[in-house]
């Protein structure tokens, strides 16, 4: 296992750049091979996650090409994917399993969906149920991976699913499964959470009395291929420079091309509201898709509550905004984020024991934590990343303002999502 040490930061300065978005990537990918024709996407990460998903359409018979960051995928159409020889193995990337089923549930063929030690330990009843419910044969192995689909020479049956959890996920899943359905499926979202495969299908929604959504979808809605020049920068990995920036005294780091897509950037919300000093510039969209440049500069930091449907548009980033909260003055209170918990790791779990061998007092809750907020407090030594990406990251950003040294075990899963994360975070060092 990998470790990498992390000393105080006097200051960060300078410009970075992030891979490309995560999700939408993989939706990007997905949807070009479902497409007819050629499509093209510039910037198409290394990361390990998405990276997944193109080595599992390969195994579904689809020709993927790269020159260098471009990768050009021949869509074989809504119909074309050819069965694959062995199981499909996604890695540690919960998005490609989990619309890889919607998208399998529909075929003539059979197929096994699996992935590593953390992917075969997340929940997949909240797929199969309602893939089952479309007519779907789906076999999970004690409620989780490997997923067996069933090949059925009949289309799906449509019908209108209400989300029960927050998770865009479950919902791009049914979504996809409705291209294989006859007539239209419908699935109601009580609350907003990442729209990327909406916009990518430009899908009707409809908004109802109560302000919730009905997304609708049916075999019509069928991909086209695209070009995307480029695919926009990940929040999500931007996010810990941002709070590294924040929190780091004599600090400016700028970003470009980051996604802005407001149903993935509540953490600048929520940072602004603890006295961060954001600025966002040059917004811009990429197919539909909002972006722009955002400034970070060294602000002092207040405690703050967290809760409710603010949760889903910044659920990743719950574990780098609870080391935020522990450099802050006084009390941050995460609520509602129980789906932390079925992450590559249990993320409550995880963060709570990284800050509080940090010396940061933290009591956790079952759908949260409570972070007494305590800068002078921090102080180095090693910590455990539980191979989870998010916590890795977190914690090299906590080690940037925690006294002495801070040692990471397992930093190498950064690779999931930005695998440069620990040269930028050195190179940003003055
Ligand atoms: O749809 C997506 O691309 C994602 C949805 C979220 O998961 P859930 O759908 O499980 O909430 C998020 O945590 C994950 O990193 C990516
Ligand atoms: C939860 C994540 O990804 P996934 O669910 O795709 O594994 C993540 O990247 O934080």
């Amino acid at each position: 296992m990998s470790t990498h040490t992390v000393s105080q930061v006097t200051s960060l300065q300078g410009t970075a750049s992030v891979p490309a978005d995560k999700s939408v990537s993989h939706r990007a990918a997905l949807m070009a091979a479902l497409a007819d024709g050629r499509s093209t996407l510039h910037g198409f990460p290394q990361a390990a996650d998405p990276q997944s998903t193109l080595s599992c359409l390969r195994q579904l018979g689809v020709s993927i090409e790269t020159e260098g960051d471009t990768v050009h995928i021949e869509g074989v159409g809504l119909h074309g994917l050819q069965a694959p020889a062995n199981p499909i193995d996604c890695g540690n990337s919960g998005t490609t399993m989990r619309l890889l089923a919607g998208i399998l549930a529909g075929q003539p063929f059979e197929s096994t969906l699996t992935g590593d030690d953390s992917l075969r330990a997340r929940p997949m009843a909240r797929i199969a149920n309602p893939l089952r419910q479309m007519d779907a044969e789906v076999t999970l192995t004690g409620g989780t991976a490997p997923i067996h689909l069933g090949g059925r020479s009949e289309p799906l049956h449509a019908m209108t699913y209400r989300l029960p959890m927050a998770s865009a996920q479950v919902k791009s899943c049914v979504l996809l499964a409705g291209l294989y359905a006859e007539g239209t499926t419908t699935v109601i979202q009580p609350v907003p959470c990442r729209d990327h495969t909406e916009r990518m299908l430009n899908l009707p929604i409809e908004v109802d009395d109560e302000g919730v959504q009905h997304i609708h979808i049916t075999s019509d809605d069928d991909p086209k291929a695209s070009v995307w020049n480029p695919l926009p920068g990940d929040f999500s990995s931007a996010a810990f420079l941002l709070v590294a920036a924040t929190l780091v005294p004599d600090s400016e780091v700028t970003i470009s091309n980051v996604g802005l897509n407001p149903t993935r950037t509540g953490l600048l919300d929520v940072l602004q509201a603890m006295g961060a000093d954001l600025t966002v510039t040059d917004r811009t969209e990429t197919n539909g898709e909002p972006m722009g440049t955002i400034t970070a500069r060294h602000a002092p930091l207040n405690g703050v509550t967290v809760e409710g449907d603010a949760i889903p548009n910044l659920i990743d980033e719950i574990p780098v905004l609870a080391v935020a909260a522990a450099a802050s003055n006084g009390q941050t209170v995460i609520r509602d984020a129980a789906e932390l918990r079925v992450k590559e790791t249990d993320r409550l779990t995880a963060i709570a024991e990284v800050l509080t061998r940090l010396g940061i007092g933290v009591s956790e809750q079952e759908d949260g934590l409570t972070i007494s907020g305590d800068r002078d407090a921090l102080r180095g030594t090693t910590v455990r990343s539980f191979h989870d990406h998010r916590i890795a990251m977190a914690a090299g950003v906590a080690g940037c303002v925690a006294r002495g040294e801070t040692t990471i075990k397992g930093a190498d899963s950064a690779r999931i999502s930005f695998p440069g994360f620990w040269d930028v975070l050195d190179r940003l060092q003055r």
